[in-house]
């Protein structure tokens, strides 16, 4: 294994993959599976910062669709985000690991408020630190939390794991045929309107010259190899980095 790139990253984890086999909610396999991922880059002392979606619970906009008010149903999303937070939390625990939880949304009871400087402590401490309840704010996504957290405590590079193995030039899942890209710039995710991550995140990224990586968290060991700076799945740059 090569040396560790990276010291302190943002792990942005799907909600959706927590369902694993299941059409709802949480399959305990795969938290497991997810400590067992992310235990060797903890014990290399690389910072790991988590924030992880609610797809597999409830989505705002499905919300919508279906005659619900929008900012009540993401109000409903988020909390769905502190529902998978805490079972990371619980199963990282398990498997030896430091970890605290975070809210956007005050819960004390719970989960910490999120409060920056705390959160960079946690970070230096060597704490699994996981963000939840997004950015606490409705019309917004994880991966705009991601991309936000990330910036505000100074990560390297945001590394969003998920079930397709980087950026394709359309969604894999309804075009078999369509092309993965090893890199791509933040502006031509943007113009190709790439759904792999909203456009607010990209923007938010490119904004602040955050790189992002994506891969596919169903490979085992594909976490470390990123850690190491292997190429696992595409890499969004800028212009002069291509
Ligand atoms: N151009 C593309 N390249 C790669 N994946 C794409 C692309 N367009 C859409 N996708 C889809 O984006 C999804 C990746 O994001 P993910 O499932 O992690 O969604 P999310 O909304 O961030 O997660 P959550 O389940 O937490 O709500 C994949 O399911 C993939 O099918
Ligand atoms: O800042 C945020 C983050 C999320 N939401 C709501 O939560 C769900 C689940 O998040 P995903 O990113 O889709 O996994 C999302 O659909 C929103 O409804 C939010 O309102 N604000």
């Amino acid at each position: 294994m090569s040396d560790i790139r990276y010291k302190r990253v943002l792990l942005k984890l799907s909600g959706e993959a927590l369902m694993g086999g299941q059409s709802f909610g949480i399959d305990p396999a795969v938290p497991q599976r997810l400590a067992e991922e992310i235990r060797p880059v903890y014990e290399a002392g690389t910072q790991v910062a988590i924030v992880v979606g609610g797809g597999n619970i409830f989505r705002g906009l499905s919300g919508a669709a279906a005659g619900m008010d929008r900012a009540q149903g993401d109000n409903m999303g988020m909390l769905a985000t502190v529902i998978n937070s805490l079972s990371l939390q619980d199963c990282f625990e398990r498997n030896g690991m430091d970890c605290r939880v975070m809210s956007a949304i005050e819960m004390r009871q719970i989960a910490e408020p999120y409060i920056r400087r705390r959160a960079i402590r946690h970070l230096e401490k060597g704490r699994v630190t996981i963000f939840a309840a997004g950015t606490g704010n409705p019309y917004f996504t994880t991966d705009t939390a991601a991309a936000l957290r990330a910036c505000e405590v100074n990560a390297e590079v945001l590394m969003k794991a998920t079930n397709v193995d980087g950026i394709y030039d359309a969604d894999p899942k309804t075009h078999p045929d369509a092309v993965r890209f090893d890199t791509i710039t933040y502006r031509e995710v943007l113009r190709r309107d790439l759904k792999v991550m909203d456009s607010t995140s990209t923007a938010l990224c490119h904004d602040n010259k955050m790189p992002i990586m994506v891969f596919d968290i169903n490979h085992p060991g594909v976490f470390m190899k990123a850690i190491c700076g292997e190429s696992v799945g595409t890499t969004v740059v800028e212009e002069d980095e291509q």
